[in-house]
């Protein structure tokens, strides 16, 4: 499926995205494993999320909905899950297969981990590694899926994490669950702490200093209601719309402005654009606020390397910004986005160019010169927020943009072509 994206235009009303797609999953995750129910409302219906809800049900826990974002979990406790009768499939999902990966080492039972073709290119080792330090027993084909994993007793560790990643913390931190003896994970940089915060939430004793968490095996989970904020990654391609869309001015509604995630606004507020947080308020031990964007003439930035970790997943938005601002922008120490859903760097590096932007490709980032963008044809290769954010590049395009191999925006914001549509995007799904 392809988009086709008329230029011009501006983004104007108030919209809520979906939820949060990271405490989405964390959710289904500590629900199927705590005792008692839990209830679930403003869940992510993305098929990331779907698929962890799949894999839950393949072990055994009954899970009513998604229905309108609400989602009953009947908790199964940690020692209640299942085998499950064949490879449990995560889709697209690293999240849902790192995550896994971390509380399938510890049960008494053998599991398989599958995905797409982009999962089964993504690096494994990096929770495999810590992992197996665990004693977890498994199996894979040179660090990447799919993973065999044997279900083992798994010992606590001291873990320091090679590189700034919530998803590998997380893994350890629910292995560490069925651990004996304590876990800790240090990382090099902050990473989002939303598994910190929930298992809290659960009421899981974690400790929790800067850069530092460490829990105790052999504990319980208790049932919880959560309810789930709009993903500040998904507005992200709003706040970029409006931003570079003269005439625009949108709010966006309860959207999650936890301070491991809001990287994105410091990052366009540098840049010069005008984003105004109101409503600031705190549900379930998670910040959320509204978030009014309107139009502003952005100028390149140097983007300090402190802000690449939380702002991982809104590169592709920033490369967009960073092409209609004056002057130059420089990403650097951004060498992750190179093993996401795509090569990011590389993707978003021939996307701009196919529309006539300037873009010098380094290793660990980029160079970008802000100016005209052209129109044209461009590939996200698969990449659900490669896709949107060129989608929102059409605002400020001289021509229509196509955008190549759409279908995963489903991923992340099934409700995206209707969303932005509504506030004023021309995008047409054209079946391919
Ligand atoms: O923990 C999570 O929910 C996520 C962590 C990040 O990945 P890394 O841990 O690989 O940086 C992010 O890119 C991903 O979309 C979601
Ligand atoms: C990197 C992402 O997700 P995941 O790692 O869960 O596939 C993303 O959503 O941008």
């Amino acid at each position: 499926m392809q988009y086709l994206v008329q230029p011009g235009g501006a983004l104007r009303g108030r919209l809520r995205v979906p939820g949060d797609k990271s405490i989405s999953h964390r959710a289904v995750i500590l629900g199927a494993l705590a005792e008692g129910v839990t209830e679930v409302s403003g869940l992510l219906e993305g098929a990331d999320v779907l698929a962890t809800i799949a894999a839950f049900r393949a072990m055994g826990v009954q899970i009513d909905g998604p229905d309108d974002g609400k989602l009953r979990i009947q908790g199964v406790g940690l020692h209640g899950l299942r085998a499950p009768a064949k490879p449990l499939d995560c889709g697209n999902s690293g999240t849902a297969m790192r995550l896994l990966a971390g509380v399938l080492a510890g049960q008494d039972f053998p599991s398989t981990l599958v995905g797409d073709e982009s999962l089964h290119r993504r690096p494994m080792g990096r929770v495999i590694d810590p992992l197996q330090a665990m004693g977890a027993r498994i199996a894979s084909k040179e660090g990447k899926a799919p993973l065999q994993i044997e279900g083992t007793r798994l010992h606590g560790i001291d873990y320091t994490l090679p590189m700034a990643s919530a998803q590998v913390k997380s893994a350890i931190l629910l292995a560490g669950l069925y651990a004996a003896g304590q876990t800790c994970v240090r990382e090099p940089a902050l990473t989002r702490d939303h598994s910190e915060r929930m298992l809290r939430g659960f009421g899981y004793e974690v400790s929790q200093e800067p850069l530092r968490a460490c829990l105790q095996g052999g504990g319980r989970l208790a049932g919880q209601c959560i309810d789930v904020p709009a993903d500040i990654s998904s507005a992200t391609f709003f706040l970029l719309g409006a931003t570079i869309a003269p005439g625009s001015d949108l709010l966006l509604e309860n959207v999650g402005i936890n301070p491991t995630r809001t990287g994105v606004i410091e990052i366009l507020t540098r840049m010069g654009a005008r984003i105004d947080l109101t409503q600031l308020r705190e549900v379930g031990g998670e910040a959320v606020a509204d978030i009014r964007v309107r139009s502003s003439q952005l100028h390149g930035i140097d983007i300090p390397p402190r802000l690449v970790p939380l702002a991982i997943d809104e590169f592709p938005a920033i490369f967009i910004a960073a092409a209609c601002a004056e002057g130059q922008t420089r990403v650097r120490e951004a060498e992750e986005l190179r093993v996401k859903e795509s090569d990011r760097i590389a993707v978003m590096a021939a996307g701009l160019r196919n529309l006539g932007v300037l873009v010098e490709e380094t290793a660990d980032g980029a160079r970008i010169d802000g100016g005209q963008i052209r129109g044209g044809t461009v590939d996200s290769h698969g990449d659900h927020r490669i896709a949107m954010s060129f989608a929102m590049a059409a605002l400020r395009a001289e021509e229509a943009i196509q955008i190549l191999d759409c279908e995963n925006v489903a991923t992340s914001f099934p409700t995206f072509p209707v969303l932005a549509r509504q506030a004023g995007l021309d995008l047409a799904q054209v079946v391919s």
